[in-house]
């Protein structure tokens, strides 16, 4: 077994241990355990030639020093002579961050990489004084509350090409336009006119008719996600402020269905709902009446198809249809003319797979197909490729070449440059794989300083007790190694499907208006259609599961022809070839992480222990890297109950009772969370759409680097699939996995360079066989394709 790098701190004397010990009673488990440890250290006492050879040198590394090159960590003296904060203090074995890392199979120019001039804005408003929203039809009145109270006086050139025809004609209508380029209101503003019309004249004066919330139900939208839902109503009520008569509300999983069923009895003209809650509704709720109901629109359809909401769909489309149209409301409001005398479905979404064809025949008929006009486009989506179709022109990608080992502090590295400079970065959005690893990288991430106490309130009895705020544990401050004197309050926000509703809206809610300079760790539950105003950054940590996602998370910043930068992490080899995916119309530039760390690291790292400053002071970027590496991983191997929670408590109690690696997961929250979030990434990582697993082949992801980017030092089990029995696989075995690393490369378009992540197994914990990776994905994909991470009612 390689070692890989692996440096000891404590002596083991000059007597090898026997190699023939054997261990006799207890559990076979822990005999084997036993044996193992046995084994790994007699190997370690007795070095071959060829680990002699490959001693590393003593020297404190510079930064001439070729990362890769084994090091020693300098060893104290004497007494006097304190170790340097990166040394090993708890008798731990740590594998080195810069040796044994696969080298990257592209060529790369850092430079064109920083200097790619953006494009112009293909989002943005269009700019002819002409283009204005009387001009496509539109009333005077709408118009000018775009312009005045919304700051909105010329449309998208989606919402050119759309408002006429939704105003005019009776046509189903797929809008496809890239994201951030103002779909919703490309549909909201036609229903909205027409159903004023039931009431304005053309010159904005009222007509005896006067329509209230009671009036009817007019148009259905649905979409995949609450947080999406309860924008879109957001938007609606912002528009309706100039018809304050007509009512929008939402229905959404994750809200008392009785306060809804009221809401609905109390009169709404324009429902927006997730497909399962409506579907509940239409079931079991009476007054819900859709005899009047003209529009349904599908809101990001694809992926209401992908997270398994045909059949909500189908069964909402087939019982809004088998109930006749009303031409006349309750009160006797001819509604036929102004409103449409069919039934009328728009289907929207940014990308183009085949499941919203899918849903195209489901739902539409005799549809106007209605996309933004640019040749580049129409020729991306004529050669299939999605993503060039929809990433809009200005937004600037670039992707890190980041060996497994080193994506952690390449992350840090990143932010710490973000937020060097004031007003660089006023919004971040960081994209996980899964719930757990958001969970765990927060943790991490979060300031270990107390928490600012509130004043406490004063104690009379008239004072009702204060609420406390549902995301408090979401919206912390952002650790003092990552923020700069330039933005020393950087503020955290956690995002995922598997917190309580209220914590989701009221963290949500946090970013969106935060006034600081913030960052967002979540998973895809906010790639789809989330409109944060100031988001200059997305990272995108672990990649999107299809390219489809891709488009869509990088698509939360750059709206509405603003600014943007996306940073994509991908291992070197073969996920390189991904970058062929990512279109030509904006090119993505892949850098190495050694820049981004020379760049972020360039100044002293600030690290909770009280001497850290003043030494990191001295060291270069990569011995920043190792001391923030080592930081991470000694905040796992603290036992203080809490150990996560405060560096205070490391300080004070992390480095007793470490003696060997067996620490618990009791111990320290913390370990466990990360255990836990390496696991879920494991799994989340076979989830890959089958398309693109030439690039995302799990059977070639060293899981013991990949640990180490969790701070752990060897790779938990447990992973489920069989992976973790892949450590007993026969040489034979081996080495037929690693050939199948060529083709199964090859076969998806990258190219495979020597030394490729999972060539070795220095942790017993290499590559992944097939079976166990197929395993996964059924496993996996049946969970996601829940939408538990959704939690849509
Ligand atoms: N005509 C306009 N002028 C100025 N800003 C606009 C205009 N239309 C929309 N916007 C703004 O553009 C942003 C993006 O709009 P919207 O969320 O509708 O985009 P989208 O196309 O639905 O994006 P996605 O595909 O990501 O869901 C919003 O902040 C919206 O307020």
């Amino acid at each position: 077994m390689a070692d890989d790098g692996l440096l000891l701190n404590f002596e083991l004397g000059d007597a090898p241990l026997a190699s023939q010990v054997k261990f006799k009673g207890g559990r076979w488990r822990d005999r084997v355990r036993a044996q193992k440890t046995v084994n790994k250290d007699h190997q370690v006492a007795a070095p071959t030639a060829d680990d002699e050879a490959d001693r590393p040198t003593k020297r404190p590394r510079t930064d001439d020093d070729v990362p890769g090159r084994r090091f020693k960590v300098p060893k104290a003296n004497s007494a006097n002579d304190k170790p340097p904060s990166y040394a090993m203090k708890t008798g731990q074995i740590s594998s080195g961050l810069f040796t044994s890392n696969p080298a990257a199979v592209s060529a790369f120019d850092d430079h064109r990489a920083e200097e790619t001039e953006p494009a112009q804005p293909s989002n943005a408003p269009l700019t002819d004084e002409a283009e204005n929203f009387l001009a496509l039809g539109l009333s005077r009145r709408v118009a000018q509350h775009l312009a005045t109270k919304l700051d909105m006086k010329a449309p998208t050139a989606i919402q050119k090409s759309t408002i006429p025809l939704l105003i005019k004609e009776d046509h189903d209508a797929f809008l496809q336009a890239e994201t951030g380029s103002g779909k919703t209101l490309a549909y909201l503003l036609p229903i909205i006119h027409r159903i004023m019309a039931l009431s304005l004249n053309e010159d904005g004066t009222s007509k005896d008719i006067q329509m209230h919330r009671n009036s009817g139900l007019f148009a259905i939208i649905l979409a995949p996600t609450r947080e999406l839902c309860k924008q879109i109503a957001l938007v609606a009520e912002k528009v309706l402020r100039c018809t304050p008569w007509l009512v929008c509300t939402t229905v959404i999983g994750g809200e008392s269905k009785k306060s809804e069923k009221a809401r609905i009895r109390k009169g709404v003209n324009i429902l927006i709902a997730t497909p399962g809650r409506l579907t509940d509704h239409l079931d079991n709720t009476k007054v819900l009446d859709v005899g009047t109901v003209r529009w349904l629109v599908l809101d990001e359809g694809d992926r209401m198809m992908e997270m398994g909401f045909e059949d909500d769909i189908r069964t909402i489309i087939g019982k809004t249809r088998e109930v006749p149209l009303l031409k006349q409301n309750s009160e006797g409001v001819v509604l036929d003319g102004l409103l449409p005398t069919r039934r009328i479905t728009v289907l929207c979404s940014a990308t183009m797979k085949m499941n919203v064809q899918k849903l195209g025949e489901i739902s539409l008929e005799d549809a106007a197909h209605i996309t933004a006009s640019k040749s580049e486009l129409d020729n991306d989506s004529e050669t299939g490729n999605d993503a060039a179709f929809s990433a809009p022109a200005q937004l600037k990608q670039q992707c890190i070449i980041t060996p497994a080992k080193l994506r952690l502090v390449t992350l840090i590295s990143l932010l710490k440059s973000t937020f060097a400079r004031r007003g660089t970065v006023f919004k971040a959005i960081i994209f996980i794989s899964c719930a757990d690893s958001v969970d765990y990288h927060f943790s991490l991430l979060k300031s270990t300083a107390a928490p600012e106490i509130p004043a406490p309130t004063p104690d009379t009895p008239d004072t009702p007790p204060e609420k406390p705020n549902p995301h408090t544990e979401t919206t912390v401050a952002l650790a003092s190694y990552i923020t700069s004197p330039a933005n020393p309050k950087v503020v955290l926000h956690k995002l995922h499907g598997s917190l309580a509703q209220p914590v989701r809206t009221a963290t949500l809610n946090a970013f969106t208006v935060c006034k600081e300079p913030a960052v967002l760790i979540t998973t895809d539950i906010s790639s789809r259609g989330l409109d944060v105003p100031a988001v200059d950054l997305v990272v995108e940590y672990d990649p999107a599961f299809s390219i489809s996602d891709h488009v869509h998370r990088i698509g939360r910043t750059a709206r509405a022809g603003r600014a943007g930068r996306a940073v994509l992490f991908l291992l070197p080899g073969s996920e390189e070839g991904y970058t062929s995916l990512l279109g030509t119309a904006n090119p993505v530039a892949p850098q190495l992480y050694e820049s981004m760390l020379q760049k972020g690291l360039a100044t002293a790292v600030n690290l909770p222990s009280a001497d850290s400053s003043a030494e990191s002071e001295k060291q270069t970027w990569s011995t920043r890297a190792e001391a923030l590496q080592l930081h991470f991983e000694q905040r796992l191997l603290a036992t203080s109950p809490g150990g996560g929670s405060a560096d205070r408590g490391l300080k004070s109690k992390g480095a007793k009772g470490n003696k060997g690696r067996d620490i618990k997961a009791q111990d320290n929250p913390l370990l466990d969370a990360a255990r836990q979030a390496f696991r879920s990434h494991i799994r989340a990582y076979a989830t890959h759409v089958r398309d693109e697993r030439g690039f995302f082949d799990i059977t070639q992801l060293h899981l013991g680097h990949m640990a180490k980017s969790f701070g752990l030092r060897e790779a938990p089990g447990g992973i489920g699939g069989g992976v973790a029995r892949q450590t007993h696989t026969t040489s034979a075995q081996k080495g037929v996995m690693s050939k199948p690393a060529a083709t199964s490369r090859q076969s998806g378009g990258g190219k495979v360079g020597k030394g490729g992540a999972g060539d070795k197994d220095d942790d017993g914990l290499g590559v992944v066989d097939e079976t166990a990776a197929r395993r996964m994905r059924e496993k996996m994909m049946g969970v996601m394709n829940a939408a538990s991470e959704f939690n849509i009612g």
